[in-house]
């Protein structure tokens, strides 16, 4: 599947080191180390209601990651997915009346125009589902001939992965047994369902159903793929057995993080499958999550036409840190154009403080655990410095303008 369109990122004097991180599973901030090439999978849309502000949150999280390790010399191997085939998508196809495969391809189209438009660096690897079901049934072959999976004998042709197989099962969530249970009826697992070994065992694959889309499954039959190995199968296949950084908004930490790492697990025998398990907060609205459930969504898309700038979109989102759950509001965005607007005069004055200084100062903050609040306050304080008059490095205000665009991914 096509990538969306990408653009050029400036460099900036002298080199960062790789960004610290805050790892799920440890429950800690500790340094990134990739080898020369830095590999990232991060968990896409399913393509509906696409690309409300959640989304772009998340995106723009692992764009900072992205931009840090370029800063730090890093080539980077960035792989994402779309979950082009899987209920919530039946679903809502079905309430709207709409063929589900034209609803996923225009709302794709949607989602890449507006990933452009906020200047997120394009995934080098952008997979769907469907195009993945052939390696998926692979995969799942597999697990069955290990004894780590198995068909129900319900006759549905339902095939499920024992958690069981998984050694340290719930290490990255660190959840207990009972709100995993609780998690998984919540977000699309089914622990009530008769036949399983473990309530927790997550579907591999859907026997073929009467009225639903079914692929040749080889000797598991017709059916569909379960969500949770869609991201393990990419993954493997397009970074390798074990990755850098594994990333999604914090509703996917359990079950669908911790289920697509024990997969990739028992497919290599190797652990863990990702140094780094990265979440961003949950933007929310009025108090609640912003999410397709809810309907409470502000669209990037709505804004643009509206005749917002995406670039202030951008600075409104990273006025917080990302691992935490906050609010879009109003008053937000107010801030971010207000801000958008004194940054580029400054990036117009005749001179300013120290440019060195200002780009040490950023790449500092943001090599703490993507502190974008603080990396926006150190530009604050230089435009300020610039506007009135003070600092007599004429450099400054172009190197200011390359460091938020290479850093930040906001171009003035
Ligand atoms: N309110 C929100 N705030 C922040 N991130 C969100 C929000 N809602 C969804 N996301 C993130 O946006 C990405 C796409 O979400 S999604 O469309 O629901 N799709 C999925 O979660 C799956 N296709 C992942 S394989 C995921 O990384 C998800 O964690
Ligand atoms: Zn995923």
């Amino acid at each position: 599947m096509d990538s969306w369109t990408g653009h050029d990122v400036p460099t900036l004097p002298g080199t960062a080191t790789p960004p610290r991180l805050y790892d799920s599973a440890r429950r800690s901030v500790s340094a990134s180390a990739p080898g020369s090439t830095a590999t990232m999978y991060v968990c896409g849309i399913t393509p509906y209601d696409a690309t409300h502000l959640g989304h772009a949150a998340t995106m723009i999280t692992f764009d900072l990651v992205n931009r840090a390790w370029r800063d730090a010399g890093l080539d980077v191997n960035y792989v994402q997915n779309v979950t082009d085939i899987d209920d919530p998508l039946l679903e809502r196809a079905t309430r709207d009346g709409e063929d589900w495969i034209v609803l996923g391809m225009r709302e794709t189209a949607l989602f890449r125009e507006d990933m452009e438009a906020l200047r997120i660096i394009p995934p080098a690897h952008y997979v769907g589902a469907v195009e993945s079901i052939p390696l998926i049934t692979t995969h799942v072959q597999e697990l069955i001939s290990s004894g780590a999976a198995y068909m129900l004998d319900d006759g549905t042709g339902d095939v499920y992965y024992s958690i069981a197989a998984a050694p340290r099962f719930g290490y990255e969530s660190n959840l207990s047994r009972d709100e995993m249970i609780s998690l998984s009826r919540e977000r699309g697992g089914d622990p009530d369902r008769a036949g399983k070994r473990d309530p927790l065992d997550p579907l591999l694959w859907r026997g073929a159903r009467d009225g639903e889309p079914a692929w040749d499954g080889g000797d598991l039959g017709p059916g569909r793929p379960g969500w949770h190995i869609e991201c393990t199968t990419i993954a493997l296949d397009r970074l390798g057995e074990t990755i850098d950084v594994q990333g999604g908004g914090n509703d996917l930490l359990y079950p669908h993080h911790e289920c697509s790492a024990a997969h990739a697990e028992t497919l290599t025998g190797r652990a863990p499958f990702a140094s780094h398990y990265v979440h961003a907060g949950m933007i929310g609205l009025d108090g609640e999550k912003m999410s397709k459930s809810k309907g409470n969504l502000v669209f990037v898309s709505r804004l643009r036409g509206d005749g917002v700038d995406p670039m202030a979109v951008r600075l409104g989102l990273l006025s917080s840190h990302y691992r935490g759950d906050r609010e879009w509001t109003d008053e937000v965005l107010k801030t971010g154009e207000e801000r958008l607007a004194r940054w580029r005069s400054a990036a117009a004055a005749p001179a300013g403080p120290s440019g060195e200084g200002l780009v040490a100062a950023v790449r500092e903050a943001l090599s703490d655990d993507l502190d974008s609040p603080a990396a926006l306050a150190v530009v604050d304080a230089w435009a300020e410095a610039a506007l009135s008059g003070a600092g007599d490095d004429d450099e400054a205000p172009a190197l200011m303008a390359r460091t938020v665009d290479a850093l930040l991914g906001v171009r003035l």
